[in-house]
């Protein structure tokens, strides 16, 4: 994908403004909403346990076995559920990695389509990876187990794994295996607005971002 002049408001559209720190409280919440207004930015992403949220106006993302995805996949599917049930319109879940690095996609697979079936075909389905801690075989082949389970997105990265988050090169891989057919999120890491567009560069349609007043401040009007 060229190198392109994308503006403030280009990249808001794409953004999930993230706050899944384990001491966030409602009023922390209330305060990310109000900056994601006034960042015109496309949706929040908060844990489960944060919602019900009123943030009309912005689509609103809750994760699912995070961060560690070593939940079982009845419980992620039930924790799905309810967040949908109390108003997420997207979920973002976690695979359990153990599954993808031993070469078990199967149970990727199964994992998400336990997930899919518990919410049905409405709400977005986001699969977290974990990049950082796969090999791009291991990549590859998570994102078409994904993808087959009815995934609407692949995702880098949690953001809180000790491998570390969102690269161009997993971005790229995983823009070249889904093809187009699905959404490819870059979250984990990504700090400037110079990593941002480097993502997008590399295939993401979405970014997950903690800090993202700094990286659209970056970023030409
Ligand atoms: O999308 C979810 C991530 O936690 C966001 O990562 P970050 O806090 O490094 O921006």
């Amino acid at each position: 994908m060229p190198d392109v002049a994308l503006t403030r408001s280009q990249v808001a559209a794409l953004v999930d403004h993230t706050l899944l720190k384990p001491e966030a409280t409602t009023d922390d919440v209330g305060a990310l909403i109000a900056e994601a207004r006034s960042l015109g930015v496309l949706a929040i992403c908060v844990s489960p346990s944060m919602l019900p949220v009123r943030a009309a106006g912005l689509v609103t993302a809750a994760v699912v076995g995070f961060p560690s995805g070593k939940h079982h996949s009845l419980v992620k599917g039930a924790e799905a559920r309810l967040a949908v049930d109390q108003g997420a319109q997207e979920i973002d879940m976690v695979i359990d990695i153990g599954a993808a690095v031993a070469g078990d996609f199967n149970a990727v697979l199964a994992d998400v389509l336990t997930v899919r079936e518990a919410i049905g075909d409405g709400p977005v389905l986001k699969v977290i990876l974990e990049t950082a801690a796969l090999t791009d075989h291991a990549i590859v082949e998570s994102c078409r187990a994904a993808e087959r389970a009815g995934a609407n997105f692949v995702k880098t990265s949690t953001g809180f794994h000790p491998a570390g988050g969102a690269s161009v090169d997993a971005v790229r891989l995983m823009a070249q295996t889904v093809g187009g057919r699905i959404g490819v999120k870059a979250s984990g890491g990504i700090r400037t607005a110079q990593a941002a567009i480097d993502m997008i560069d590399a295939g993401a349609t979405r970014l997950g971002l903690s800090g993202t007043r700094a990286v659209l401040d970056g970023l030409p009007d």
